[in-house]
């Protein structure tokens, strides 16, 4: 039978982490294992072939001397022991960076290692602008130089599309399919949403890595989670991330919040007891001034609006601020979406404008979080639909969120029919497709892990397919669905390079143990930094049917 001789899709090794094998390339080797349930690509990570990496195996508590080699998941560093070549992951190790580090986990064939002390530091070293960088866990690639940064991602991406992926890297058509990476010109102030948290326990990050404990104090804290702690809190007094008119909010209420006057406790999560939950600051663009136009929200845990009243005189004296909400979570769960929504000030939605189309946008809302990038993405997303401008074709929108991408394509197709499984983001893009005079746009809520046959079949033929799943990707059920489609054009935007790449490797080569011949050819990738100092890389993708 014919599926005999589709390349061979691999074991599903759930969790595999075969840090030990060679790495192999499509071309000339069968591939390496794979996994749908390896979602970050970890299962492929660089390995060393060493002869002495294949005998050697460090132990729990053991402290070792390594190299940082490169970059991967979550901007963890693949680190190589000094003498034996073993790969073990390290958090905050960058490319070049000789260090000891202590093996913190060890499970199967993998390990991490917490860095003890840096030896040399790594090769792009630049001073962090930010003073909470060693410690927040948000920009943690701040000290390396930007273009060092795009390095790391760029390379990142071609690994996962070779390894996962199974294209081949010693092709020269595939040095034409991979695109260098776009970078982001505005490299701070680029979110457009903040989530900051209220905490019981201020966390103090150690000042060596040789120190294990972190210093606990009782103060109240407004900030950002601690990394890899759920109940304490890095206080911070501005985020370099966010807009110069968020980080003015933020300053009123860090100097006010505190005040045992106006008697405003932290939400405790191990007493469930106190009143404030989380602060979000969102800063979106008015269509006719230009102007940041900003929405505070306080997520508390029940709804008492008059001990807001000191606070909200001094936050809304501030121009920018045009909406203040409060969401109500009264469960002693951690999420920010609440049961009950007030508005305290001004209006309930902020005004954000893509690609000409405008967006009005309620605290509870998903929206692109780099409204800047997102034009250059939006355009990107665009030039690979490749539209001919006639007004005829059919696109399918899949994973649409609020409608944004479907609809920044609306006026030169014939009709945009778009699928989210959130209920919410359907009823936005519905609004937004009428604020915008788009009514060639249907929107319907469904999931589409759990589509069957039918799927697809009360709707005309697909000429463009948009995909935007999230981190994991797609599930086989559509990847059985794409094939069937036979969609021209297939655009797959991810947020996730590793998903990405398995993804592409099962469109484009089939999928032998499902019965499922891959028709798709691979035309571009093209990586985008939506987030620097970030780990995160977004790829646009286009395929071609064969
Ligand atoms: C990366 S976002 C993309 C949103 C949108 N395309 C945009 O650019 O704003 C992924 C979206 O997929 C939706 N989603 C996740 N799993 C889904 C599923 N199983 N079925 C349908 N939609 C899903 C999420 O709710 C989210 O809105």
């Amino acid at each position: 039978m014919a599926v005999a001789a589709f390349p061979s899709c691999g074991a599903r090794r759930l969790n595999a982490r075969p840090w030990l094998h060679a790495v192999r390339s499509s071309a000339s080797s069968p591939s390496p294992p794979r996994s749908p349930s390896d979602v970050d690509g970890l299962g492929t990570a660089p390995a060393s072939t060493a002869a002495a990496a294949r005998s050697f195996f460090p132990k729990r508590g053991q402290t070792l001397e390594l190299v940082c080699e490169s970059l991967a998941f979550k901007g963890k560093g693949v680190c190589k022991v000094v003498d034996t070549g073993f790969v073990l992951m390290c958090d905050r190790a960058l490319p070049g960076e000789r260090f000891l580090g202590r093996v913190s986990r060890k499970k199967g064939n993998y390990a991490e290692v917490t860095k003890l002390k840096t030896i040399s530091p790594h090769w792009d070293l630049v001073e962090a602008p930010c003073e909470y960088a060693s410690a927040c866990g948000g920009c943690k690639t701040q000290n390396l130089a930007y273009e060092a940064q795009l390095r790391a991602k760029e390379q990142q991406v071609r690994d996962l599309i070779v390894r996962m992926g199974r294209f081949s890297d010693g092709d020269p058509e595939f040095a034409s399919v991979l695109k260098p990476i776009v970078p982001c010109d505005l490299k701070f102030h680029y979110r457009n949403k903040m989530e900051f948290s209220f905490g019981a326990q201020r966390w103090i990050p150690r000042d060596s890595f040789i120190d294990d404990h972190d210093q606990i104090e009782s103060g109240f804290a407004l900030g950002l989670h601690a990394p890899g702690f759920f109940d304490k809190v890095l206080h911070i007094e501005k985020c370099l991330l966010q807009s110069e008119a968020a980080n003015k909010v933020l300053a009123v209420i860090q100097d006010s919040w505190r005040d045992p006057d106006l008697g405003l406790s932290p939400y405790d999560v191990h007493t469930h007891g106190g009143f404030l939950k989380h602060l979000m600051l969102r800063t979106g663009r008015d269509v006719k001034t230009g102007l940041p136009e900003l929405m505070v929200n306080f997520v508390t845990s029940s709804y008492r609006p008059k001990l807001f009243e000191p606070l909200i005189n001094k936050i809304s004296a501030i121009p920018e601020v045009v909406s203040i909400m409060n969401n109500v979570n009264s469960s002693v769960g951690n999420t920010s979406v609440g049961e009950e929504e007030y508005v305290l000030h001004g209006k309930s939605t902020i005004t954000e404008t893509l690609r000409g189309l405008t967006f009005q946008i309620s605290a509870n809302s998903f929206f692109q979080t780099n409204s800047y990038q997102a034009e250059v993405l939006y355009k990107l997303i665009e030039d690979c639909a490749g539209l001919r401008g006639d007004g005829s074709e059919i696109v399918l929108d899949l994973f649409c969120g609020t409608g944004t991408i479907g609809l920044t394509l609306a006026k030169r197709v014939r009709h945009v029919y778009g699928y989210e499984v959130v209920a919410e983001a359907i009823s936005d893009a519905r609004r937004n497709a009428e604020l915008n005079d788009i009514h060639n746009a249907t929107f319907v809520q469904g999931d589409l892990n759990k589509i069957n046959d039918n799927f697809g079949s009360d709707l005309p033929k697909a000429d463009i397919v948009i995909l935007d799943p999230n981190r994991p990707g797609l599930h086989m059920k559509l990847i059985k669905y794409l094939v069937k489609l036979q969609a021209p054009r297939v655009v797959y935007v991810s947020c996730n390079p590793a998903s990405c790449a398995r993804d592409l490797d099962y469109l484009c080569h089939g999928v032998a143990d499902q019965g499922i011949r891959g028709c798709y050819q691979l035309k571009s990738i093209q990586p985008v930094d939506m987030f620097p100092h970030t780990p995160h890389i977004e790829c646009v993708c286009l395929l071609e049917l064969h």
